[in-house]
């Protein structure tokens, strides 16, 4: 897996271009962006990639290196030897970390209500964000095309990617879904539980990304009156018209 120092100069020869076709897709938790990406990628037979795992996966480390996650110092060091191995295929994604296969210790409740400690260290963005750009790269080199998810990816990751998309849901939809989501049929009694999970990790993710509001060149896809297969629909939709 390529690892890339951290610098602070902004000033050096730009990096190389994109290759493939790369579709990136932000928005913020429970507006449908790994499900519905995944299938995207899935019905057009691109790569995925969740570099929303990729924050996490990096928690897990620090937690195992017993590293303070409020030491940022610490937490670039640890993403700086960090061990990731990701998948790009939306049929077997996995996520190994030294080895060790996290892909279900990265959903449990202690990275997801601490992760945003990790993901607003600003050079574990620039990190990770290096990497991220050397994966598409590859998965769309591969592939011939890829899907791509997250918080910065249409802003900051891939400016220059061929479909640039927001996926939106109104707060009470998105507390709704990830509430059935954790809690099956309880989710009625659950949405409060699950706000913290929502609403408060968003507010601390968007200190350091934007994606509440489109960027210029950047289409708005608003899920909160659609069904999962509705949302799908739209997407394609919107990359069918840019490949016209
Ligand atoms: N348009 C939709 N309508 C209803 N449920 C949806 C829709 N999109 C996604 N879901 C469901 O909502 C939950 C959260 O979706 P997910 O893809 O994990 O969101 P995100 O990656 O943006 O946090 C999942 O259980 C998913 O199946
Ligand atoms: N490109 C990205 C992707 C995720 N993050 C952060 C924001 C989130 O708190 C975590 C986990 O992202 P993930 O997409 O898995 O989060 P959800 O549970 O789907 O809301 O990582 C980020 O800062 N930048």
């Amino acid at each position: 897996m390529p690892q890339t120092p951290v610098s602070s100069d902004v000033s050096q020869p730009t990096e190389p271009p994109l290759s493939g076709f790369v579709v990136a897709i932000d928005g913020p938790s429970g507006s449908g962006k790994s499900s519905v990406s995944k299938q995207v990628a899935r019905t057009l037979r691109y790569a995925y990639l969740d570099t929303g795992a990729m924050y996490r996966a990096l928690t897990w480390w620090c937690l195992e290196q017993h590293v303070d996650l409020d030491d940022a110092a610490a937490v670039t060091a640890a993403a700086g030897d960090f061990p990731l191995e990701i998948g790009t295929d939306p049929d077997a994604a996995h996520v190994l970390v030294g080895g060790v296969d996290v892909g279900e210790a990265i959903r449990e409740t202690r990275i997801s209500t601490t992760v945003s400690k990790v993901a607003t260290v600003i050079p574990v963005r620039e990190l990770l964000r290096r990497l991220q750009r050397e994966l598409i790269s590859a998965a769309a080199a591969e592939h011939g095309g890829v899907v791509v998810e997250g918080r910065d990816i249409t802003t900051v990751v891939a400016p220059d990617a061929s479909v640039r998309i927001l996926l939106t849901a109104s707060e009470q939809a998105r507390l709704a879904r990830r509430s059935r989501e954790l809690h099956g049929d309880a989710e009625a009694t659950s949405v409060s539980a699950t706000r913290s999970q929502i609403v408060d990790r968003d507010r601390l993710d968007s200190t350091v990304s934007e994606f509440t509001v489109a960027a210029d060149g950047v289409t708005t896809v608003d899920t909160s009156d659609l069904d999962f297969d509705g949302s799908v629909a739209a997407v394609l939709q919107v990359v069918a018209a840019a490949r016209t």
